[in-house]
């Protein structure tokens, strides 16, 4: 996941592959919970992880249930319908699926057993609507109060004296959660007697309740409806496990893939997104029909989807999105691509979610350029004449990080500037690893992808920097060096002689590397250690001299140019493998100084040294380096030079980014 306060996400154009989809957080979420309330163990496969799903575990296990990781599976030992702990203060972050449900069945729990619990999450958690839940809880006599500002959480949840003698009216216009809460919970007050939910106002989001009402015939309760005015929870329901139960993938998270296949991938060539497909539960899977109206093609399996370009530019469309509320985000930055005005409709829901998703979403588009209107429930949006590179505010929403990311297939409507998604982990609340997924299966232009070189002479700390700055963008690392060092010791595996510049460039022509950071195999085996001895380091230099080594490793080097971008350390990065690199850095430090830092590695690492042989030996070292006849080491003309001798790492690593930044165009 990218810790990091910003991604910058060179301009893309085209995307294939496959994509295996995280699971589904309304499944997950209703599972977990609804296993935590039965009796016996649930064992759930392919449970979503992330920050939602780890609220809601966590809580269940607060309660008392036991939850168990196994792998991709989870096992959950429910409560069997009676509470454990009578007080508790739960944490719920900012998952609605979380704080919503939960607090229907601490409610109802507490008022007919007795106990006293908390619920609270983040700021934004405290600014999202469950007046109408707790409305319909106190008609039956829950006992809630509101730890801050009414209507919203925290809230107290303090026992009470349940009595159901009318039908229970939910309000339902504002989430559809406050039925979906209501559902899964009543089933602990049913003993000796139906419950009739009636609904106020029109439902919103309709699809999430026949989720609710799926996963609840799945746990043995079969809740009648009627149209979507009232439902009835049959009389002495019990939460009755499947024992086993699978969650599919999440239908919201591949309408970012189902988008990309309809940017930029070609029919032989798709994006195929596995975990979702036909006869998917998850009323978001309907996303693809509002897609294909823009021009995807998309062909549907059981349980995978394949999709490329039909239309281009895509279709302009005016749709009433309520029935996908979340995918529908993703329409907005395909718009950017279309052929007209697009204008989404019925989505005044997105106002309370995890930030004001229409004020965002029309601010970021306008960022870009495009022309944006909004009403209370509506937005339009006109794609840019001129895009431009754009620093997108995320308001710590995973859908909006995840949605432009869009927005940098760019070249594809005939313009190339960079977006920059500003606090990219905010993607963890259900798709932690989503920029490393969309990565997998998107390419740029080798030109488009910015790179920036470190070379020195050995010892100079460039590999440390190097791999920082990489971290702190969020780029690939090249460590041009340990192909060298990996060549080097495949050499002697291979018994070549070392003085046989040929026999020693076919070993490094053929070289079976992986790297799998901070690990590096050669034909499998793990060498990142074995490569740092001296007596490697000295057989690199050597072989490093040879230009047909060095051409043998040149392709395998620039194939480490993928997006988002990349850092290079090494001897010639600057100029003679990158000599475009958007930004050179030369690294010095008197032999003294770097002598002595080996000096303090290597006896740190349990290696006996003496410090004057290690200073004529990198003396000698930096001699054959700058007098070697192929790539001899030198800065490039363009570069700019850091003596680091008397700064610490961070400093240098923080003078990189400054560069950095001032050549960044946001
Ligand atoms: O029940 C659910 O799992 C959800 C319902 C929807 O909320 P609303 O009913 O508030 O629109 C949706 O936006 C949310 O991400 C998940
Ligand atoms: C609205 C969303 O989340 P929540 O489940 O917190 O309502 C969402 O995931 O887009």
């Amino acid at each position: 996941m990218y810790a990091i306060p910003f991604l910058d996400l060179p301009p893309l154009r085209a995307a294939s592959g496959t994509v295996r989809l995280p699971g589904s957080k309304s499944i997950s979420n209703r599972v977990l919970l609804l296993a935590g309330l039965s009796e016996g163990t649930t064992r759930i496969h392919d449970l979503l992880d992330s920050d939602d799903t780890r609220v809601m575990i966590e809580a269940l296990r607060t309660l008392g249930c036991e939850v168990r990781r196994e792998g991709v599976e989870c096992v959950v030992t429910g409560l069997g319908g009676r509470l454990h702990t009578r007080e508790a203060s739960l944490f719920l972050g900012n998952a609605g699926t979380a704080m919503r449900p939960l607090a229907a069945a601490l409610s109802l729990l507490a008022a007919q057993e007795g106990g006293r619990f908390e619920v609270s999450g983040v700021a934004r958690m405290h600014e999202r609507p469950i007046g109408d839940l707790v409305d319909a809880l106190s008609q039956i006599g829950c006992d809630i109060e509101y730890l801050g500002q009414e209507g919203y959480p925290p809230l107290r949840l303090a026992g009470g004296a349940l009595r159901i003698d009318a039908p229970i009216r939910v309000r339902g216009d504002v989430s559809s959660q406050f039925l979906t809460a209501l559902l899964l919970a009543l089933p602990l007050a049913s003993a000796g007697r139906e419950i009739t939910v009636e609904v106020q106002g029109e439902l919103i989001s309709k699809p999430y309740v026949e989720i609710t009402l799926n996963l609840l015939r799945r746990f043995g309760i079969e809740v009648a409806r009627d149209g979507w005015q009232r439902f009835v929870v049959p009389a002495d329901s019990r939460y009755r496990s499947p024992g086993e139960i699978h969650v599919e993938g999440d239908a919201s998270s591949a309408s970012y893939f189902v988008a990309l296949g309809a940017l930029a991938a070609t029919e032989a060539a798709p994006v195929r997104i596995e975990g979702v497909g036909e006869g998917s539960i998850q009323g978001d899977i309907r996303f693809v029909e509002a897609a294909e109206a823009m021009g995807a093609r998309v062909r549907r399996g059981p349980n995978c989807l394949e999709v490329s370009r039909g239309a281009w530019p895509l279709r302009a469309i005016d749709l009433d999105c309520n029935h996908i509320p979340d995918a529908a985000m993703t329409l907005a930055v395909m718009a950017l691509y279309a052929d007209g005005p697009c204008t989404l409709r019925n989505i005044a829901s997105w106002r309370v979610k995890e930030t004001d998703r229409i004020a965002a979403m029309a601010a970021e588009c306008a960022k870009l350029g495009a022309q944006v209107e909004e009403g209370a429930d509506w937005l339009r949006i006109t794609p840019p004449q001129h895009w431009k590179p754009a620093a997108i505010h995320t308001y710590d929403d995973h859908r909006v990080a995840m949605c432009f990311s869009l927005a940098a297939f760019n070249p594809l409507a005939g313009q190339r500037v960079p977006v920059r998604i500003l606090d990219p982990k905010c993607v963890a609340k259900t798709f932690p690893d989503y920029f490393e997924t969309f990565f997998a299966v998107v390419q740029a232009d080798a030109s488009d992808v910015p790179v920036i070189t470190i070379d020195g002479p050995t010892a100079s700390g460039k590999g440390t920097l190097a791999s920082r700055v990489a971290a702190a963008l969020g780029y690939h690392y090249l460590d041009s060096g340990a192909l060298y060092r990996s060549a080097a010791l495949a050499a002697l595996h291979a018994h070549a002689d070392l003085a046989d510049e040929d026999a020693v460039a076919a070993v490094a022509a053929q070289l079976p590397l992986r790297f799998d950071p901070p690990r590096i195999l050669l034909a499998g085996e793990d060498i990142t250690e074995r490569i740092r001895h001296e007596e490697i380091g000295l057989a690199a230099s050597r072989i490093s001299a040879y230009p047909a080594v060095r051409r043998a490793l040149h392709a395998l080097q620039l194939s480490f140019r993928r997006a988002p971008g990349l850092v290079a350390d090494g001897r010639d990065m600057g100029t003679v493998v990158f000599p475009d690199a958007a930004l050179k850095v030369f690294l010095t430090a008197p032999a003294a100084t770097r002598a002595e830092r080996r000096h303090k590695q290597l006896i740190s690492q349990g290696f006996s040294a003496n410090i004057d042989h290690l200073r004529q030996d990198l003396e000698s070292r930096d001699e054959r380096d700058r007098n070697r006849a192929t790539a001899p080491l030198k800065p490039a003309e363009d570069a700019r030079s850091l003596d680091n001798s008397a700064l610490s790492i961070e400093a240098s690593v923080q003078q990189v980014l400054a560069w950095w930044q001032a050549r960044r165009p946001f």
